[in-house]
């Protein structure tokens, strides 16, 4: 069963990755800057003061439209910098592209000799999530690394500690990378959401989030 899903996942990975890779420079560009005025005006109307964002890696979407919207808003950014032996993240707040520099995966990553650690206690007030398809119902499907799903741990971990709630999860990607149902395990972290350049998708899950979702 578990092998089973596994090769199920690994052909959906393939299969998306070259998906997306096939989306033109322009539609990608398009879609970028239309997703991410949605979601600015979803974070806007929640009041969000901070927000953990990624930055685009390959044909990903680009995230860059919402980030300098952030900055412009004085919503404060945290972005990821990937530990490769625990495959775990850590949150590092960004001012300004010349604080991120080129890391693991060829993804840039905040630099740590400028940008400041949030530190572990840090709760974002939003999430907002990579990933090569979606469906929904919130599933996602990663590179495979499991980083998304280790952050979701330490993330509880600290809103028990903290005795906050589990900020919104919320995907960002083309309307593109939609499927009917992704295929899931137990450890995967589900979305609240899913914003497109086309709509923002409730899924029902709430991961304990205030938010009118
Ligand atoms: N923009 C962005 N940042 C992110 C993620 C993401 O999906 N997008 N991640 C989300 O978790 C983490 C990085 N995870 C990654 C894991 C693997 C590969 C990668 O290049 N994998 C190779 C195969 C490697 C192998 O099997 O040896 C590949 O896909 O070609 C890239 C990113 C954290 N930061
Ligand atoms: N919370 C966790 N703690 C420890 N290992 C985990 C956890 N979550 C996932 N893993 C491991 O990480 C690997 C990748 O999981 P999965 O295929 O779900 O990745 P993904 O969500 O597609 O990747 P990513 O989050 O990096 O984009 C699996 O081998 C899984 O066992």
């Amino acid at each position: 069963m578990v092998d089973e899903r596994k090769g199920q996942k690994s052909e959906l990975r393939a299969t998306m990755k070259a998906k997306r890779d096939a989306l033109s420079i322009a539609s990608r560009a398009e879609w970028s800057s239309d997703a991410c005025a949605r979601l600015g005006q979803l974070l806007e109307s929640e009041g969000v003061s901070t927000v953990f964002v990624y930055v685009q890696l390959r044909s990903e979407l680009d995230t860059s439209p919402l980030i300098e919207w952030c900055w412009r808003s004085g919503v404060a950014t945290a972005m990821p910098r990937c530990e490769p032996d625990g495959r775990t993240m850590t949150l590092y707040w960004i001012r300004e592209w010349g604080d991120l520099a080129l890391g693991a995966y060829g993804i840039r990553e905040p630099n740590p000799e400028k940008a400041t650690p949030c530190g572990n206690a840090f709760i974002p007030d939003a999430v907002i999530v990579p990933g090569l398809a979606f469906d929904r119902t919130g599933g996602r499907l990663g590179y495979g690394a499991g980083f998304y799903d280790r952050y979701y741990d330490a993330l509880q971990a600290a809103t028990g500690i903290e005795g906050g709630l589990m900020p919104p999860w919320l995907g960002l990607a083309y309307e593109e990378q939609l499927v009917e149902q992704v295929p899931t395990d137990g450890h995967d972290a589900y979305m609240d959401a899913i914003v497109t350049e086309q709509a923002i998708y409730r899924s029902g899950r709430r991961s304990g989030t205030t938010w009118s979702l």
